[in-house]
């Protein structure tokens, strides 16, 4: 998956947007758009989770979602509570139905909606995977703004390292144990996640911040 849509993903770790947050060269007015559709995506990934949680076929694997879960609702939302209260950041319905955010929101909705429990896997490994490697690349990178510091820090530290990493062990079981022909869905899914990705960071950026 990671070879045969290297590209893809390539293409998402080296996205502007990591690039400008990465040199500290990144708008605040782009950033306060990211804060705003990250915010809505994470607390869509509750209910992405949440259908894995439904969709699972043993207890071992619902403990480690609502682990994540818990992850996701706590930690994570609390960020966005303190971010949109420091930087007087108000809901942005328009923003939201961007075509770009819109089609990230509801193309994942969709996949753990319809789909079965490794498509929800894959694309939350494409997901986590992707941001644990851009986060862990540029943890160093010395920002101004703590705020930025920390949402790197939170998605290089040893506890979301270990939840990506679960759900790579997953993946790679589904590559071993499913026919070929599903596995290739699943690396076909894997792509299409990230282009997902790439075109929701892209709506990070307004017409003025290029
Ligand atoms: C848009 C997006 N994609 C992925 C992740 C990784 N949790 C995230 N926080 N936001």
């Amino acid at each position: 998956m990671l070879t045969e849509e290297a590209a893809a993903f390539d293409a998402m770790v080296t996205h502007p947007f990591v690039r400008d947050l990465a040199t500290d060269t990144l708008p605040d007015t782009a950033f306060d758009r990211y804060l705003l559709i990250e915010g809505a995506f994470v607390e869509t990934a509750i209910a992405i989770f949440g259908y894995a949680v439904a969709k699972a076929d043993n207890l071992q694997d619902r403990r480690k979602l609502i682990a994540s879960l818990d992850a996701l609702a706590h930690g994570q939302m609390d960020y966005f509570r303190d971010a949109y209260a420091r930087c007087g950041l108000a809901p942005d319905p328009a923003l939201q139905a961007d075509p770009r955010v819109a089609g990230f929101r509801d193309g994942m909705l969709a996949i753990a909606r319809d789909g079965d429990f490794a498509d929800i896997i894959t694309a939350m490994f494409a997901a986590e995977w992707m941001y644990w490697t851009w986060c862990t690349a540029h943890r160093d990178a010395a920002l101004t703004d703590p705020m930025r510091q920390d949402w790197i820090a939170l998605h290089a530290a040893p506890e979301f390292r270990a939840q990506a990493q679960w759900l790579k062990e997953k993946v790679d079981a589904f590559g071993r144990d499913l026919p070929e022909a599903r596995s290739a869905e699943l690396v076909t899914l894997f792509g299409k996640v990230q282009r997902l990705e790439v075109a929701f960071h892209t709506a990070a950026y307004d017409i003025e911040d290029q």
